[in-house]
């Protein structure tokens, strides 16, 4: 099975502080991981931390150039763009398959020729996910990507996911609900919180720089 992400001896932090360290695994093609743990663990943080948007502390991250995509809380949308306009944007950044299937998929078609300023909570997660299909990249890196989803919406979310996944596709994702994906494995990061003397103290380290954290 072709390994699409592989983490060894990862650590990570966040504000000058580590919060998770020694974390190891691989994804392959066709398969989702689900990251669990409790509320300020680091789950954001690895996930951040792997999309490229902040340094890790130490550990290896290997994966093909150019295969990850990242949809963080933000739903990253231009808001004075419509739907149609903001597919576009993404598709032509990245250079994907054309926004014809993700339109569908996420159920958008109607809501096509709407301004993002004026989509409601849930409309707007689904065109942040709906970018995800117009990247064309294989894995996909999820930070709680059903907040605001209603359950029909969340349903069809996991349909998209197990496409992709059946494609070839991997996705890492941090959520606490459940997916209604029974065939994704958990990697809880319990067993991974950095040890006490690392932890946050609400100390910052010497020369911690709040640009880079
Ligand atoms: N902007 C920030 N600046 C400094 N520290 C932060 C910042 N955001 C989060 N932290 C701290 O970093 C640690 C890891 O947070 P992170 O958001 O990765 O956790 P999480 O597991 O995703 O939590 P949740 O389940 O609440 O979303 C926590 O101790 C948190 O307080």
């Amino acid at each position: 099975m072709t390994t699409r992400l592989a983490v060894r001896d990862l650590a990570v932090a966040r504000g000058g502080l580590r919060a998770v360290e020694g974390l190891s695994f691989s994804l392959s093609a066709g398969q989702a991981l689900v990251l669990r743990g409790p509320n300020g663990i680091g789950k954001t943080t690895v996930l951040r931390t792997l999309a490229g948007l902040q340094p890790a502390v130490s550990g290896e991250v290997e994966a093909p150039a150019e295969s990850l995509a990242y949809a963080g809380h933000a739903d990253g949308l231009k808001s004075a763009l419509s739907v149609t306009e903001n597919l576009r944007f993404w598709s032509d950044v990245f250079g994907g398959p054309g926004i014809d299937a993700a339109l569908e998929r996420m159920n958008l078609r109607e809501l096509a020729l709407r301004p993002a300023h004026a989509l409601s909570a849930g409309q707007k997660r689904r065109l942040g996910l709906a970018r995800l299909m117009v990247t064309g990249r294989p894995v996909w890196l999820l930070d709680e990507p059903t907040v605001s989803l209603d359950t029909a919406s969340v349903a069809l979310f996991a349909s998209v996911l197990r496409d992709h996944l059946g494609q070839g596709g991997a996705a890492l994702i941090a959520t606490h609900i459940d997916l209604g994906l029974p065939e994704a494995e958990i990697l809880d990061l319990t067993p991974y919180r950095a040890g006490p003397a690392r932890r946050d103290s609400g100390m910052r380290p010497a020369g911690f720089n709040e640009a880079f954290a």
